[in-house]
């Protein structure tokens, strides 16, 4: 994209990067957003909202981040295009420094960098077009030029049609179809996105990170998006990243985040999605067994394939299906199952050892019976 080039030339005469980072390894250099022991701590406030933030964002990629409420997801979202000043570390934007820009660079890296929001922030006394024309204007454009690109994005978000309309006539997913097509106005190459489906139903949400999907494909930009959604996340992003109090507790490709969470609080984040247990299931669950008769039950979880025939073999005893199924995480097969196991010869942690050699994570729920 040409804003790209129109974003580094420059800075890289007046910042260079320092010597270290001129090593670095062939991924991190495919770093569209760094941050570098990124840090902020509000006026008045004791606690860092933000602390030794080090993360990589890839060009091209949608990016999520997920945490509980106050984690820090939007002062870090915010510090890509300088809406929040960190108070520590750095934020690079093609290994630029973005720091030491003044309010002309500033304004350009604005320009490069789109951003929606959960209440979309139209102008109620303006028309569609009027809205999404309105950041070509205060940027000096040109008429022809404003209405050919107003024209396209309006096409692109599916609102050629609605043009003439007033913010107030339009549905939710539609106000945000308009938000988007604002924040393409200078062919960004970074979109940020603040909780913006949050305000949408299940079924205007989905038509939505459809057009964010398309966007993120066809202009190639670089999408990241907070969200309290974890199916959002599930649905449209590469790679996520979980906030706690302010600092990065797990990080990785949506379908290892999700299929096999390390960090207690990714877990619980990730409860809605998992797979539960029948509610009678659930309150005969005992941490022990009560008689050699019990069946013991497991939580398994395949990235990729499972081969029910083996580990049923390998376990022994009479093995039953109690919850289980496949989703797809990008292209990725993502298959959960519950078993319960019972009259198997072995003990619990060799019932374990042997069902991790077909999942990839094995966990004892409890027993029954
Ligand atoms: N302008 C501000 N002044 C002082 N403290 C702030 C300010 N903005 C955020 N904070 C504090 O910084 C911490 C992180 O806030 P932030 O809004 O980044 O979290 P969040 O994960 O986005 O939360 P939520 O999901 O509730 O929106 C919180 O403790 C919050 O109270």
């Amino acid at each position: 994209m040409s804003s790209a080039s129109a974003l580094r030339a420059p800075t890289v005469q007046a910042s260079p990067p320092p010597a270290r980072e001129q090593a670095l390894r062939p991924e991190v250099n495919e770093a569209h957003v760094r941050f570098i022991g990124l840090g902020k701590t509000y006026a008045g406030q004791a606690q860092p909202a933000l602390q030794g933030i080090d993360l990589n964002i890839r060009r091209g990629e949608i990016f999520g981040i997920i945490g509980r409420s106050g984690a820090g997801k939007s002062s870090l979202l915010r510090t890509i295009n300088r809406l929040e000043q960190p108070t520590q570390g750095r934020v690079l934007i093609d290994q630029v420094d973005i720091a030491p820009f003044d309010e002309d660079r500033l304004v350009e890296l604005r320009r490069r960098i789109g951003m929606i929001f959960q209440h979309f922030n139209l102008m109620s006394a303006k028309t569609v077009w009027q809205n999404v024309e309105l950041p070509l204007k205060v940027a000096g454009v040109a008429k022809a030029e404003r209405q050919r690109k107003v024209r396209e994005l309006l096409e692109l978000v599916g609102l050629a049609e609605k043009h003439h309309v007033y913010p107030a006539q339009l549905s939710g997913g539609q106000k945000q179809r308009v938000g988007i097509a604002r924040a393409l106005v200078h062919d960004p190459e970074i979109l940020l996105c603040d909780e913006a489906t949050s305000a949408l139903d299940p079924e205007t949400t989905a038509s939505i990170l459809e057009l964010l999907r398309d966007i993120n494909q066809r202009l190639g930009l670089t999408v990241v998006l907070i969200t309290h959604e974890m199916a959002v996340i599930r649905d449209i992003c590469h790679r996520v990243v979980v906030l706690e109090r302010g600092e990065v507790v797990e990080q990785g490709e949506v379908w290892q985040v999700f299929g096999s969470p390390h960090h207690e609080v990714t877990r619980t984040l990730l409860a809605p999605l998992q797979a539960k247990l029948p509610a009678a299931l659930q309150a005969s669950l005992r941490s022990n067994p009560a008689s050699r008769d019990a069946a013991v039950v497991l939580k398994l979880v395949a990235l990729g394939e499972l081969e029910l025939s083996g580990l049923f073999k390998d376990l022994g005893g009479q093995v039953s299906l109690l919850q289980g199924g496949v989703e797809t995480i990008g292209e990725r097969a993502l298959g959960r199952l519950i078993l319960a196991v019972r009259g198997s010869v072995h003990q619990p942690h060799q019932l374990l050892e042997r069902a991790r050699r077909w999942a990839d994570d094995v966990e004892v729920l409890g027993y029954v019976g």
